[in-house]
């Protein structure tokens, strides 16, 4: 388990990360994205005990990291495995002496390096490749070197620096079925730094956003891309809609439970009433399939559409007033359309 309690971290004069307070339970797997210089790499360095950090406190399985001297912070990194964007492999030795190497710093037996190499290339499924260098192999199999390195001191904890981002997305996808696999076969609790949404959304369980150096957002996955918070907005951007400007739009979403069922046609049906689906998406999370669809009704439907919408439990949002901006809400014309809606709203 993973225990963040108002943690700040500063570079010199610049504040990098200020009152993080996140739990990452044992054998989760759960992701950190944000902007570029969000202070996500440096969230990670803190967990492994690369960076130091001022105030609050990182408790890693009942251990406070910045209380570890050198010699205990180097027996505590040897339980966490990293790997990165650029695999970091050295290119003069084969994969064999790459996925060995932390084994042999710690004297290692060859008898102990060679049973456990041979383990893991068959885990990461490149046993074909274990005297071949780097160089003779793709990107796809040097992050398979690089997690099987990772793995080879046994950690109980893999944290991932944008492991995917140099990768094509079908690499990417194979990677991240690997990292789901290793999570769930040795339940080694694994934190990722991504800015690809489709690696939150099908590796992780729990996400924290953050914005310049806060978590702006934190919970669940399929919660916060359904809800689209504005800390999600900001990052993945709004989409263009072109809405109609009469009748009302609604978000419609698609849970877990709904997602493979025909509300909406069967709410025209028993509603005898037609509406314009304007567009809808789909995607696919670790665990389930989850989406939205975007439709318009005229104002007389309002009332027996959310009524229904409320009576199965299916949660919809009124898109002007979802997908602006707080501070945007000012504006008269939508003050007018605003307190149209809070109107209805309390009708209903
Ligand atoms: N060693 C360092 N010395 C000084 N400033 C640093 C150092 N490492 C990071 N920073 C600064 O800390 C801030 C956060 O950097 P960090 O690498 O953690 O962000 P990030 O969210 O991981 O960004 P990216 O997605 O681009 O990797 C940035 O402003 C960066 O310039």
């Amino acid at each position: 388990m993973i225990e963040i309690k108002n943690l700040k971290k500063s570079f010199g004069e610049l504040q990098v990360l200020s009152d993080i307070n996140l739990t990452i339970g044992k054998g989760k797997i759960y992701g950190l994205v944000g902007r570029s210089g969000a202070g996500k790499s440096t969230l990670l360095r803190c967990i492994n005990g690369l960076e130091n950090y001022e105030e609050g406190s990182l408790i890693v399985d009942g251990i406070e990291v910045k209380s570890l001297n050198n010699e205990a912070a180097r027996e505590f990194r040897r339980e966490i495995g990293m790997i990165f964007q650029q695999f970091s492999l050295l290119s003069r030795m084969t994969v064999y002496e790459n996925i060995a190497l932390p084994m042999k710093c710690w004297k290692y037996s060859k008898k102990q390096i060679d049973k456990k190499v041979k383990e893991l290339v068959e885990l990461v499924g490149i046993s074909d490749k274990l005297y071949a260098k780097p160089r003779e192999i793709s990107g796809g199999q040097k992050q398979r070197v690089a997690i099987a390195r990772a793995l080879s001191m046994n950690p109980k904890i893999l944290l991932c620096d944008e492991a995917t981002s140099s990768l094509d997305p079908q690499t990417a996808k194979s990677i991240i079925s690997l990292i789901n696999k290793i999570n769930n076969e040795l339940g080694i609790t694994i934190v990722i730094v991504t800015h690809q949404m489709s690696v939150l959304r099908s590796a992780c369980e729990e996400i924290s956003i953050l914005e310049n150096g806060r978590i702006a957002e934190a919970g669940v996955v399929e919660e916060i891309f359904l809800r689209q918070p504005k800390a999600l907005r900001n990052l993945i951007g709004v989409k263009d809609l072109t809405l109609p400007q009469k009748g009302i739009n609604l978000r419609i979403l698609l849970s877990k439970e709904l997602s493979d069922k025909p509300v909406i046609t069967r709410m025209a049906r028993e509603l005898e009433t037609d509406f314009m689906i304007l567009g809808g998406e789909m995607e696919n999370y670790r665990n389930s399939v989850l989406g939205s669809v975007i439709i318009n009704i005229s104002e007389e439907n309002l009332r027996d559409v959310t009524e229904y919408l409320n009576k199965h439990k299916v949660t919809w949002k009124f898109i002007d007033c979802t997908e602006i901006d707080d501070d945007n809400r000012k504006g008269g014309e939508h003050n007018i359309k605003r307190s149209f809606l809070d109107n209805v709203v309390e009708i209903l």
